[in-house]
């Protein structure tokens, strides 16, 4: 185990907790070793994610999850831990990160913001409109975006059957960012059926009756997905070194 320790929290003041699932395969993604260590303008890609969540001075603690047995991250400061709990889904990752998160000190009216180790564009500012608008909120909620194109639905020959009215749809991105008990509480009531449908946070907290907030995320907060992502990633990045 490579747990730090964390000293309960001493007042009943909320901290802000980051749970990275970093335990996928990355098998759209085409390259041979799981996207998340693949080399991005010079540092493997979770490296500019975890970058990103140490410049939000609110964070108490970020916590990685990997994979049994994945050492890439092994020879790390102490910026943040590792939970080798990784599991079968990235819905199971999370839910193993939370008994983890806990072991480390977090507790139930923890916040904790969930946030994709391959999205390694989000910035500290989106980090912390997430977090402005959360605090007050019962519920907590989530970087999304307005679709901005007209959405198709499709056949199984690929062929247009509808298309259908895009008011009000949003994309999930992630952070995403919920009490920790609650959480766990949503996600919990899915493991009996290896979390089928369960493909963000949100949708565990809808499925248990909330209603998560959507909090505008930005159009580079992308995740990267397929063999392209990469050089549109290294470019975003590049451009920011320039500014
Ligand atoms: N069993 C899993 C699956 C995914 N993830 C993590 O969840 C995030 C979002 O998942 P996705 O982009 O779908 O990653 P992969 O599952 O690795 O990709 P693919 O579906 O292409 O195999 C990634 O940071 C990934 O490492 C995880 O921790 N545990
Ligand atoms: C959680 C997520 O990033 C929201 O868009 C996304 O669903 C994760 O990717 P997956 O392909 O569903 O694992």
């Amino acid at each position: 185990m490579d747990f730090d320790t964390l000293m309960p929290s001493s007042s009943h003041v909320p901290r802000c907790f980051a749970l990275l699932p970093c335990a996928g395969s990355g098998s759209r993604a085409g390259t041979a070793q799981p996207k998340q260590y693949q080399p991005l303008a010079g540092l493997p890609l979770v490296r500019h994610t975890l970058a990103a969540f140490a410049g939000v001075a609110r964070i108490a603690r970020v916590l990685v999850v990997v994979a049994p047995g994945d050492e890439m991250l092994a020879a790390h400061d102490a910026s943040f831990a590792i939970a080798p709990c990784g599991g079968a889904t990235r819905a199971e990752s999370v839910f193993n990160g939370l008994a983890a998160l806990q072991a480390l000190g977090a507790a139930a009216h923890d916040w904790v913001l969930v946030h994709d180790a391959a999205r390694c564009l989000v910035t500290p500012a989106l980090i912390d409109a997430l977090i402005d608008a959360c605090l007050p909120d019962a519920v907590g909620g989530l970087l999304a975006l307005p679709l901005a194109d007209t959405l198709k639905c499709a056949d199984a020959a690929g062929r247009v059957t509808a298309t259908l009215d895009r008011t009000g749809k949003w994309l999930a991105q992630t952070p995403q960012m919920f009490r920790l008990g609650a959480l766990q509480a949503a996600l919990a009531a899915h493991a009996g059926t290896g979390f089928a449908g369960i493909t963000d946070e949100a949708s565990a907290m809808e499925a248990a009756g909330h209603r998560p907030l959507l909090v505008r995320g930005s159009a580079q907060n992308f995740k990267v997905t397929y063999p392209e992502d990469f050089a549109l990633a290294e470019a975003v990045l590049q451009s920011r070194e320039r500014l």
